[in-house]
């Protein structure tokens, strides 16, 4: 439990109380009361939309986080991280991951140096690289054309380009991509069984090109080309991204394959940067820019828009509303949309790597919780499966649902699976809202043909309680525009969540004992040296490992 002797604002204490307050009179009364709810609590920004009606929030309410977002100096902090100001305040760095998608027009810089001119030089040479291997004029070592790609990264190196490729799969016409992130030998091997290493290019990616995962499978798949093509055939397979321009040289990948970008851009924002050269060998150039264009249109918003107006800032303002005003320990994120598969998987290191602190910009415990456990998977699947709880369990886990008006299939034959989707998506937010009152389930079991004294007894189990809330995200269509704008939308709204936690959304100093004490129980592992100093279950485990190996 998270405990802290920093007091608590009057605007906080007063937004817990109208929290309570919200949960206490429900969403069902809230819509009673005010039959244009939805007009008061829905949101454009072109086709997208975002609906907060279905939340346990009252317009006033929705004014007071307002207020409380102006008295966090909100807009004052966007501006700095625009601005190119040094807002990763324990790390000394800039935050610029929206210069990446900007146009050098755009003017974007850091520490008085304007960046526009390297990042276009950067998506030039990646675009150059890109088009040979789809046109293949840039060949494999035996002059056969790529068909197949492998990019081996983890954490940001792995999530956004994994996630952005299932995405854009309606674009898709370049080489198949593959993504090896784990460690467990199980990830490499599996993918490399499938492949021609004659016509397969590995992409290394790695910000710092230090992580252990990504170097050890890197090492293996240099190996396996180097045993299978020889070694001079290595540098025709090989291609590497990252800011560590001197560790890809040591690794033996030529300059003119290496891709770099910047210390001002987070791992879990670099979806935009070079990062994202696997999207671009599978999309190309063209549809690339464009998925970069969405995120600059929802950037431009959001540094434009009036709070009262800025999807954004209303996201995040109702994820602080659940989580601090209402308690909500977790939130569930649904994309009624198949290709957005991987997308709750990337928003879980985008949110949880980012907000999951405990310390404040000051350095003292922050006052209230911060960041939620974010989680899910894809409507429909989804509700055969978890939904269960959401409805009937005994916590409250606001959803997130997101949805496309339009499908890429919507031929005549197709057309049933998007009515289909489509209703579903609105039956659950609409369940969740409404419930069933013991009455009605008592007089649908009786309509049944029940007994009274069986309709008795089962309709408590039947009885939904609704009054659970939801947010609906709606856009035309999952094209590469609208996707660039709905991620970034949501890398957005971590930054608005961070800045009524107090906290720094952009380090990551929670994954590092891990990584330490895992450097040093390799030689314990590889029975090197002994597991005495350890802790009487780590070594218990060991020892029991050991005898299984052995
Ligand atoms: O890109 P890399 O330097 O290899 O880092 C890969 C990942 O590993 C780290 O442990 C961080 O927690 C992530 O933020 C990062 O995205």
């Amino acid at each position: 439990m998270h405990t802290s002797s920093t007091p608590l604002s009057p605007s906080v204490e007063n937004l817990q109380a109208r929290g309570k307050t919200a949960l206490d009179t429900g969403i069902r009364a809230l819509f009673a009361a005010d039959p244009q709810r939805f007009e008061h609590l829905s949101f454009r920004h072109d086709d997208l939309l975002l609906d907060l009606s279905k939340c346990a929030l009252s317009r006033d309410d929705l004014s007071a986080l307002l207020a409380l977002a102006h008295e966090c100096g909100l807009e004052a902090r966007r501006d700095a991280m625009f601005a190119g100001a040094p807002i990763n305040a324990t790390e000394g760095r800039a935050v610029l991951h929206v210069a990446l998608r900007a146009r050098p027009e755009d003017g974007f810089e850091t520490a008085g140096h304007k960046i526009g001119g390297e990042i276009e030089a950067v998506l030039a040479a990646m675009a150059r690289f890109a088009e040979g291997i789809r046109d293949g004029s840039i060949a494999g070592s035996t002059g056969r054309r790529i068909t197949d790609i492998v990019n081996i990264g983890i954490g940001g190196s792995d999530l956004g380009p994994a996630m952005a490729t299932i995405a854009l799969s309606p674009y898709h016409d370049g080489p198949r991509a593959h993504f090896v992130s784990n460690i467990d030998g199980a990830h490499m091997a599996d993918t490399l069984k499938a492949l021609d290493l004659e016509t397969t290019l590995f992409i290394v990616a790695s910000k710092t090109f230090t992580t252990i995962e990504t170097m050890t499978n890197a090492g293996t798949a240099r190996r396996a080309v180097a045993d299978k093509l020889g070694e001079a055939a290595v540098g025709a397979h090989f291609c590497a991204v990252s800011t560590a321009l001197d560790k890809v040289a040591a690794f033996g990948i030529g300059e003119d394959r290496t891709f770099g970008f910047w210390d001002w851009v987070g791992g879990r924002y670099s979806i935009w940067s070079a990062i994202g050269l696997p999207l671009m060998i599978a999309i190309g150039e063209t549809r690339f820019r464009e998925f970069l264009a969405g995120a600059r249109d929802m950037d431009r918003h959001f540094r434009d828009a009036s709070l009262e107006q800025n999807l954004p800032v209303l996201l995040g303002l109702a994820g602080w509303w659940h989580r601090v005003a209402q308690d909500h320990p977790t939130r569930a994120v649904i994309p009624y949309d198949q290709r957005l598969a991987r997308l709750p998987a990337y928003l879980q290191q985008l949110d949880m790597e980012s907000n999951g602190k405990h310390v404040g910009l000051d350095g003292l415990p922050t006052p209230t919780v911060t960041g939620p456990v974010v989680w899910g998977e894809p409507g429909t699947n989804g509700q055969h499966a978890f939904f269960q709880l959401l409805h009937q369990g005994t916590d409250i886990v606001p959803v997130e649902f997101i949805l496309g008006a339009r499908a890429h299939e919507d031929g005549e034959a197709m057309r049933i699976h998007q009515d289909l989707l489509i209703a579903n998506c609105l039956a659950q937010s609409e369940a969740l809202m409404k419930g069933r009152t013991m009455e009605e389930a008592r007089e649908q079991l009786l309509q049944a043909g029940r007994s009274a004294a069986d309709a008795e007894r089962i309709a408590p189990h039947r009885e939904f309680s609704g009054d659970r809330p939801s947010i609906t995200i709606l856009h035309e269509i999952l094209d590469p525009f609208r996707f660039g704008r709905l991620v970034a939308l949501y890398e957005h709204r971590v930054f608005v969540e961070a800045q009524l936690f107090g906290i720094n959304a952009y380090d990551q100093w929670g994954v590092e004992l891990g990584k330490e004490l895992a450097t040093g129980l390799l030689p314990v592992v590889q029975g090197k040296s002994d597991a005495s100093s350890r802790d009487s279950s780590t070594a218990g485990l060991v020892a029991a490992i050991s005898a299984l190996r052995n």
